[in-house]
C-alpha cells in the first residue's frame, strides 16, 4: 500500500509505502505507485503512528458482560489505538501460566496488537508467568481496587525482586488504603447520580494516599533496581515525584489517564456514581496542574485505564457502583481536539500516546512513523472535531463519561499494513477489519 501526501506529526508532507511484510518500507518525497498497489490518497490529513494503551481492562475472560477482546479492540481501533496492554484484574486473575493462558486464547479475537500482564497476589506463580510471552508485571495493586487484588509491601518487594531479575518492567496501582477517609462516606450521600456521591469518593480515596503510595512504591523499586511505571497518577504531587526519582537516576515513569486530564469534580457533577473510579477525580485546580505538566513535557505516557462497567452497575449506590470508566476510544480524538484548541503541540501528543509507552516498555516496531516500523497508523483530520456520544462508540458498556465534549476521530487505522477500521467522512458509517491482532512479545 503507498499513501500518498499526509502530513506527519512534525509537519513534513511524505508518502510513506507499506510492505507486504506489514513494515514501513518508506517515507519519502514523490513515491510513485507500483502496479496493482492500493494508493491511499492523504492530502490534508495527519499520518500518526498507532496509539500504544499501556493500560486496558477488556474484561475477559470473566467479565465479557462489560467487554471483551472484540468489542474492546473494535473500540481502540475506532479512536487510533492499535496496541493495547490488558491488566489482569479478570475472572481468574492472571497471576499463573494457566490464567495467562486462557486469556491468551481470547485475545485471538482482538483486531489490535495486545501484550498480556501479570498479577500479583498471595498465590501467583511468577516462574509459570515469566515462562510465558508476559508483557510486564502489572497493575500491581497496592490497594484494592475492582477485584480485590490489593496486596501488602513485603508482597509488593518480592513482585519488585522477581520482576527486576528479568528486566521486566512493573506497573503498580498506587493508593494507601491506611490514609483513606471513612468518614468521607458516612452520613447522607446524596443518592445514585449526584455531585454529593463523586465527590464524596473523592474525599475518601484522598490525594495523599496516592501521594504517599506512589513516594514509597518509587522508594522500593529504586532500592531493587527495579523499573517502575506508576499507573494512573491523579496528582502533580505524584507526577512531581516520579521526575524527581527519575532525575536521580531510577528507572521510573509515570501514565495519566484521559478522565484525570479533561474532567475533575467541578467539571463532572452530573456524573454521579459514573463518575467513580481509582484514584477518583480530583479538584479543578489539581487537573489544571496536571494538565499543564502534560503539555509542559513532564507526563511520559497518557493511557485509558478502560475499566468499563455496565450502566446497570454503574447505577447501584455510591458504596456498590463498581469503579472504573470507559475511553480506550476516545484517548486520541481527545488529545487531537487539544491540539486543534492549541493547547497541546501534536508532536507531545503524538510521543505520550505512542512514542514513549512503546520506548519504555521496549516496543522497538511500535510508536513511530519511520522506515522499518511496523505500520501501525491513523489518519486523521485533524481540524474535524465531533461531539463525543456514547451511541456512536463501540464499547459493550454502551456510556461514555466524556459525552458532550469534543473530539478529533480517525478516519483509517492500520495495525502491521491491515484496515482494522474505516470511517466514511461523508456519512461516517464505520466498518472494521478482521481480527490480525497478535501478542506483541511474540515474534
Ligand atoms: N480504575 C478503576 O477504577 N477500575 C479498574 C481497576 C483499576 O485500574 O484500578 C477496573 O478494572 O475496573
Ligand atoms: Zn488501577
Ligand atoms: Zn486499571
Amino acid at each position: 500500500m503507498l499513501i500518498t501526501g499526509a502530513t506527519l506529526a512534525d509537519g513534513r508532507v511524505r508518502d510513506v509505502r507499506i510492505g507486504d511484510d506489514g513494515r514501513i518500507d518508506a517515507v519519502a518525497e514523490g513515491l510513485d505507485a507500483d502496479a496493482g498497489e492500493r494508493v491511499l490518497e492523504a492530502r490534508g490529513r495527519h499520518l500518526l503512528p498507532g496509539a500504544v494503551d499501556v493500560h486496558v481492562h477488556f474484561r475477559e475472560p470473566g467479565g465479557s458482560h462489560k467487554e471483551t477482546w472484540r468489542s474492546g479492540s473494535r473500540s481502540a481501533a475506532a479512536g487510533g489505538v492499535t496496541t493495547v496492554v490488558d491488566q489482569p484484574n479478570t475472572s481468574p486473575p492472571t497471576v499463573d501460566g494457566d490464567a495467562f493462558d486462557e486469556k491468551a486464547a481470547l485475545a485471538a479475537e482482538s483486531l489490535v496488537d495486545y501484550g498480556i500482564n501479570g498479577g500479583v497476589t498471595a498465590d501467583w506463580d511468577p516462574e509459570s508467568l515469566f515462562d510465558r510471552p508476559l508483557f510486564a508485571l502489572g497493575e500491581v495493586f497496592l490497594a484494592d481496587s475492582t477485584g480485590d487484588m490489593g496486596i501488602d509491601a513485603d508482597l509488593f518487594a518480592d513482585a519488585l525482586d522477581e520482576a527486576s531479575a528479568r528486566d521486566a518492567p512493573v506497573t503498580v496501582h498506587a493508593e494507601d488504603a491506611t490514609l483513606f477517609d471513612d468518614d468521607a462516606l458516612d452520613g447522607d450521600l446524596g443518592g445514585v447520580g449526584t455531585a454529593a456521591t463523586a465527590d464524596a469518593w473523592s474525599a475518601y480515596r484522598a490525594a495523599d494516599a496516592e501521594v504517599a503510595a506512589v513516594e514509597r512504591a518509587l522508594a522500593a523499586a529504586a532500592d531493587r533496581d527495579a523499573q517502575v511505571h506508576v499507573a494512573h497518577t491523579s496528582t502533580p504531587e505524584a507526577v512531581d515525584a516520579v521526575k524527581e526519582t527519575r532525575e536521580g537516576g531510577a528507572a521510573a515513569t509515570c501514565e495519566v489517564t484521559p478522565h484525570h486530564l479533561y474532567l475533575s469534580r467541578e467539571r463532572a457533577r452530573s456524573l454521579g456514581t459514573f463518575g467513580r473510579m481509582n484514584p477518583p477525580l480530583r479538584s479543578e485546580e489539581r487537573r489544571e496542574a496536571l494538565f499543564a505538566r502534560l503539555a509542559a513535557g513532564d507526563v511520559d505516557v497518557v493511557a485509558t485505564d478502560h475499566a468499563p462497567h455496565t450502566v446497570e452497575e454503574k447505577r447501584r449506590g455510591l458504596v456498590d457502583a463498581p469503579s472504573g470508566v470507559p475511553g480506550v476510544e476516545t484517548l486520541y480524538p481527545l488529545l487531537l481536539e487539544s491540539v486543534r484548541t492549541g493547547e497541546l503541540s501534536l508532536e507531545r501528543v503524538r510521543d505520550v500516546v505512542a512514542a514513549n509507552p512503546a520506548e519504555i516498555f521496549g516496543l522497538d516496531r511500535k510508536g513511530r512513523v519511520a522506515e522499518g516500523r511496523d505500520a501501525d497508523l491513523v489518519l486523521v483530520d485533524t481540524a474535524d472535531p465531533r461531539e463525543i456520544e456514547a451511541a456512536a462508540l463501540h464499547s459493550a458498556c454502551a456510556w461514555t463519561p466524556f459525552e458532550g465534549l469534543r473530539g478529533v476521530f480517525p478516519e483509517v487505522t492500520l495495525v502491521r499494513g491491515e484496515v482494522v477500521y474505516e470511517r466514511d467522512p461523508a456519512t461516517g458509517a464505520a466498518s472494521f477489519g478482521e481480527p490480525v491482532g497478535r501478542n506483541v512479545r511474540e515474534s
